[in-house]
């Protein structure tokens, strides 16, 4: 009896707490007929990769907010509903959090609460602001390394050697990216060197370390983490009758990053104990800096963490998003021979050399400001960012305690899912002019003057509000350095493809590049 008695309770308050929120949601239109009551609708367009045109279309019909499941909302509209979701904190889901992330590697289920993230978010925040990259003689050792002493050579080999001169741009972004990044984090001696392989007569195609690097990253965000974003709970029952849905070849990629991460940590580790102090002199290209300020910082604040785990403080979704952007801005480059010619004439009039590293130009000392001055080759990383941002979900919850208002909804109830994509705000044709085109120059002759808090035209790559990309001003001064590099020395022209045949950003695209020398 009081078993039934308790069972009669429950579904009553479930009843109510379930009238309350459709009551209050009752105004927002629904993506499909059965999103009120169901997700089966949203789930599957995840499922199959189709939700970003699937929402697309839901709000060119509906308007900036609608429903796509009971507790699910999707927004478009920048001012009155982007921002106050993502600029005011709202917290981020926790699977989602956790799911790529090395903070805490291997527990899928771990959330960081706001605090946490602030302190993790601190420990490395001020090695990124403008001014320290700007005046990073670390990052500048790095950026001519890079260029210099592998990119170039590779570049000028390939010519030689292929004569066509024929590269895939998202395979060399991969190549620049992530030795980039490595180098900035662990020091150019301690990172990878995917650049300098080529394949000759010793050194087989399969001999080539990118390979599987890549093979294991992919495998990282296999099509089934889906369960574990998405249906978190079948996800763990499964766990418990003894199946896991994640593939094996996820834990295979998961081992392999980890293995990769932590044997660059050792050899910074290395590093460290032979800095100058210690009587060595180090060249500041070759300096841990980022890792070794992680490293500290953890030391300080969680000493009860393992070695293992303040060796996992390096995030590798970076490598993804920077690697597809870079690959799209050489093919649109590529395409458009004009704009090559225009940042080469940029250039030369601001009398900035990039054909040779720093040190052999004496006028260059300050070359990373004088080239982030250059409003043309600003406006072309604008441009690739708006195009080409990344497609992955941005998903956040409203606050547990309060229910908030968006996009012209009052009332929305406490832990309703709300996302939105950077495509919303960047091809939306009401926003922007010719919006499929590729053009740098909407960027120069924009004005922008009085309207910031009206505009709806913005560019919103790195997302914004406390969870914003750290590495925003990185990529900008990696960009810029990389991009002047190739224009003052080489011209890209684009083979036919199909860029839009994959999902937008998938790596499965094919970008087919030749070059030759600059005259
Ligand atoms: C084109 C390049 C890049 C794009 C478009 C991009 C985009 C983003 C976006 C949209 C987020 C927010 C994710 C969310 O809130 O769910 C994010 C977070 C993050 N990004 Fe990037 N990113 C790029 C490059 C980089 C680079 C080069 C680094 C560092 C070296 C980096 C480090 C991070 C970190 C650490 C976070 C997490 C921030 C936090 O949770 O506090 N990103 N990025």
């Amino acid at each position: 009896m009081t078993l039934l008695m308790l069972i009669v309770l429950a579904l009553l308050c479930y009843s109510y707490f379930s009238f309350r929120f459709l009551y209050s949601l009752r105004k927002v239109p629904t993506a499909h007929w059965s999103s009120r009551f169901s997700s089966a609708q949203i789930l599957w367009a995840r499922w199959t990769g189709t939700e970003l045109k699937f929402l697309i279309e839901a709000h060119n019909r509906l308007g900036p907010i609608v429903l796509v499941g009971p507790q699910d909302l999707s927004v478009s509209s920048y001012q009155d509903g982007i921002r106050k979701v993502y600029d005011t904190g709202f917290p981020k889901p926790a699977p989602f959090y956790s799911m790529f992330n090395y903070y805490r590697a291997r527990n899928a289920f771990t959330s960081l609460d706001r605090a946490e993230h602030g302190i993790r978010r601190r420990r490395t925040a001020a090695l990124y602001s403008k001014s320290a990259l700007m005046q990073s003689k670390h990052l500048c050792e790095v950026t001519d390394c890079i260029i210099y002493e592998r990119l170039f050579p590779r570049l000028e080999s390939l010519l030689v050697n292929c004569g066509t001169g024929r590269i895939d741009g998202l395979d060399l972004s991969y190549r620049i990216c992530v030795d980039y990044l490595s180098s900035f984090l662990f020091g150019c001696c301690n990172s990878t060197n995917f650049l300098s392989f080529l394949p000759n007569g010793k050194a087989e195609l399969k001999d080539d370390p990118l390979e599987p690097w890549r093979f294991n990253y992919e495998n990282m965000s296999c099509h089934e983490s889906f369960f574990v974003q998405e249906m978190p709970g079948l996800y763990k029952l499964f766990r418990a009758l003894g199946t896991n849905l994640l593939p094996r070849r996820y834990s295979e990629g998961t081992e392999y990053l980890e293995n990769w991460m932590s044997a660059m940590a050792d050899k910074a580790d290395h590093t460290i104990t032979l800095k100058p102090s210690k009587g060595l002199n180090l060249e500041a290209k070759d300096d841990p800096v980022v890792y070794e300020t992680a490293k500290e910082a953890v030391k300080k604040d969680s000493p009860h963490l393992s070695l293992e785990a303040q060796k996992m403080q390096v995030q590798s979704e970076m490598f993804d998003h920077i690697c597809l952007v870079f690959g799209y801005a050489l093919w649109y480059l590529a395409s458009h021979p004009d704009a090559q010619q225009k940042i080469h004439a940029e250039l030369e009039e601001h009398k900035i050399d990039m054909t040779s590293p720093i040190h052999q130009d004496p006028s260059g000392i300050d070359r990373s400001s004088r080239l982030d001055s250059l409003p043309y080759l600003h406006a072309v990383i604008d441009e690739c960012l708006r195009m080409r941002p990344t497609s992955t979900l941005l998903p956040r919850t409203t606050p547990p305690d309060r229910s908030v208002s968006v996009a012209g909804i009052e009332n929305i109830p406490p832990n309703t899912r709300i996302n939105s994509y950077q495509w919303f705000v960047h091809r939306d044709p009401k926003k922007w002019d010719n919006v499929n085109d590729w053009d740098p120059q909407r960027w120069v002759s924009i004005d922008r003057s009085g309207k910031k808090h009206d505009r709806e035209d913005v560019l919103w790559p790195f997302a914004s509000g406390p969870r914003m990309c750290l590495g925003n001003h990185l990529t900008y001064y990696f960009m810029k350095h990389v991009i002047a590099a190739i224009c003052s020395r080489f011209v890209l022209s684009a083979l036919p493809c199909d860029e839009r045949q994959c999902t937008p950003g998938s790596p499965e695209d094919e970008l087919p590049i030749t070059l030759v020398l600059r005259a």
